[in-house]
């Protein structure tokens, strides 16, 4: 099993590495990303974590080319997150049955209007229903719908919006849908999980507890995460790995 796992930055990639408890190996990509290869010790699932910057465009960009160039059997959009009163609490995890872009769409005079309702885009993808319940469970994560935005929420009035609009949503974070855009077009199923760090509502970058997120986010990768994910897909069978990245 051979899994992509997309953060946006270095210090989300090395909480997942640590997790994974074996070294990396640095495989360069172009325009100055790399792969860091982690192959679990017994013959485990192999995954490749890339830092691919910040929000759905570069996660989108990074993570096509990556699924471009190896042969993968899932991609998963992982990284530290805000969170939803009540359902998700600061330190705690969560790991999306839907992801969705929160703010694709237009303002109309009635109010926003996402682009599937004006026939223009898709707005959500969808993890595997039972690949999703395994990983909540493996890791005591809480299930609900993590939406992708391109501006963190910043007010109380925004937050509400966004709950009212998605009464599923556990948590925010800007690269879901970009990873999951890109799994899509190379026909790979998508995961995310986010650890979550703040609660969404007013700007206080103070109160933001990262470092208890990002142990949360290596604590998931060191328990359930990877064998959820061996138990649950089914090994990319047959075809030859041809791509340039491929094990
Ligand atoms: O400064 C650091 O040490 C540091 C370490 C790890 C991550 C960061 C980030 O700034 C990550 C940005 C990343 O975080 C996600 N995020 C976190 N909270 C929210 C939120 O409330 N709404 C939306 N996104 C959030 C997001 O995916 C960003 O890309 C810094």
């Amino acid at each position: 099993m051979h899994a992509l796992v997309v953060t946006a930055v270095a210090p989300e990639r090395d909480a997942v590495t640590r997790g994974l408890g074996a070294a990396a190996r640095r495989l360069p990509l172009p325009g100055g990303l790399a792969l860091h290869r982690v192959s679990r010790p017994g013959g485990g699932p192999l995954l490749d974590v890339l830092a691919a910057g910040a929000g759905p465009a570069a996660a989108a960009a990074a993570a096509a080319t990556a699924l471009a160039r190896g042969r993968y059997d899932l991609a998963v959009s992982a990284g530290i997150g805000g969170g939803f009163a009540p359902a998700a609490a600061v330190g705690s995890l969560v790991v999306a049955d839907a992801i969705r872009a929160a703010d694709l769409g237009s303002q109309t005079p009635e109010g926003f209007a996402d682009a599937a309702a004006l026939g223009y885009g898709v707005v959500e993808h969808r993890p595997p229903a039972a690949l999703a319940a395994a990983l909540a469970a493996a890791t005591g994560a809480v299930a609900g719908t993590v939406l992708t935005v391109s501006t963190v929420t910043g007010t109380a009035a925004r937050a509400a919006e966004l709950a009212a609009r998605h009464p599923g949503a556990a948590a925010e974070a800007m690269e879901g849908f970009g990873v999951a855009c890109a799994a899509a077009l190379h026909g790979v199923p998508v995961a995310e999980v986010r650890a979550v760090s703040n609660l969404v509502g007013p700007r206080d970058r103070a109160a933001w507890r990262i470092p208890a997120a990002l142990d949360a986010l290596t604590e998931a990768f060191a328990t359930g995460f990877t064998a959820a994910l061996a138990g649950t897909l089914a090994p990319a069978a047959g075809a030859p790995r041809t791509g340039s990245n491929d094990a």
